[in-house]
């Protein structure tokens, strides 16, 4: 296993006003898997990423990286295992204006005084198509690329786990397509292990298992995923909430529900051809 949690539990808040995001979960990473994670909005899927990341505190239970507990970490041993071992990817690039796309790759491990793996680093710039783009700034480039960046970014230290949040949600569906792409490459053909936050089953369909939070726990999975049958699964969310709507606290409400509004296209035009 690339990570795991045993009764994960995170509450924010106190009183009555604490809100329990997760709730006692139970997750297994595979190593060199897709893994998904879905669930409708408030459901947990941030924090869940943020508790396995090291991110983010744990109100009760335990989380591995490998072998390594990191509950109960100080925040120094935190951060340079999260520097040494994982790669990041947000929806927002993050990347540095004034350095190039060759600069923006390589800063985490520069700012960590460590050499790149040459034969790695070309082979991640070459998966991503982004050789003649190296002296780029970000301004220069179109959001995919960006997004590669990003990608390339994540990959470059050959982290043991990358997590990727909503990585193409700022993206048009053909860019979003190829990043997905290159996060299944990179699975596939460089061994990595990803996890992915999304609220897009066209996204979700490129994983190999799909996780589905409900209210902080993990209510169902599915292997070799398919656009309309996470699609299908996530409506199930709808019939279950509908009639409780009223009695709970707005939250999921408030904030709204990508994958639960009506679709013009509800699997986008990002689902992997299945043929
Ligand atoms: N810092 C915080 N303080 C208080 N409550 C929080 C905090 N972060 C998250 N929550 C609450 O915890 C619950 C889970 O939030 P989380 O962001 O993990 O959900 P999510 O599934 O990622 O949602 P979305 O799909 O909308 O991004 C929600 O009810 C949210 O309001």
């Amino acid at each position: 296993m690339a990570a795991r949690a045993r009764g994960l539990t995170k509450a924010y808040g106190s009183g009555e006003t604490t809100v329990l995001a997760l709730d006692s979960v139970d997750v297994d990473i595979a190593r060199g898997r897709f893994t998904a994670v879905m669930g409708p909005s408030g459901s947990g899927k941030s924090t869940l990423m943020h508790c396995l990341a090291g991110l983010d505190t744990v109100s009760a239970g335990q989380v591995w990286l490998g072998d390594t507990e990191i509950t109960g970490l100080k925040e120094r041993e935190l951060t340079r295992l999260r520097r040494d071992r994982i790669g990041f990817m947000f929806q927002s690039f993050n990347l540095i204006p004034t350095l190039n796309a060759a600069e923006n790759i390589t800063l985490p491990m520069d700012i960590a005084g460590q050499k790149p793996d040459e034969n790695w680093l070309n082979q991640v710039i070459d998966t991503l198509g982004l050789r003649d783009r190296l002296k780029h700034r970000p301004a220069q480039l179109s959001g995919g690329q960006q997004q590669r960046v990003a990608c390339a970014r994540a990959l470059a230290s050959r982290p043991e786990l990358i997590f990727a949040d909503e990585p193409t949600g700022n993206l048009d569906s053909r860019a979003g397509l190829e990043v997905l792409g290159f996060l299944r490459d990179a699975v596939d053909n460089l061994g990595q292990t990803v996890v992915m936050v999304t609220h897009d089953p066209g996204a979700a369909a490129h994983s190999d298992l799909v996780l589905f939070l409900g209210d902080g726990r993990i209510v169902d999975e599915m292997a070799r995923p398919s656009a309309e049958a996470v699609l299908e699964r996530m409506k199930r969310f709808d019939t279950i909430r509908g009639p409780f709507e009223e009695s709970t606290e707005g939250t999921e409400s408030t904030a709204p529900d990508r994958a639960a509004e009506p679709h013009q296209d509800p699997v986008r035009d990002i689902a992997p051809d299945k043929d």
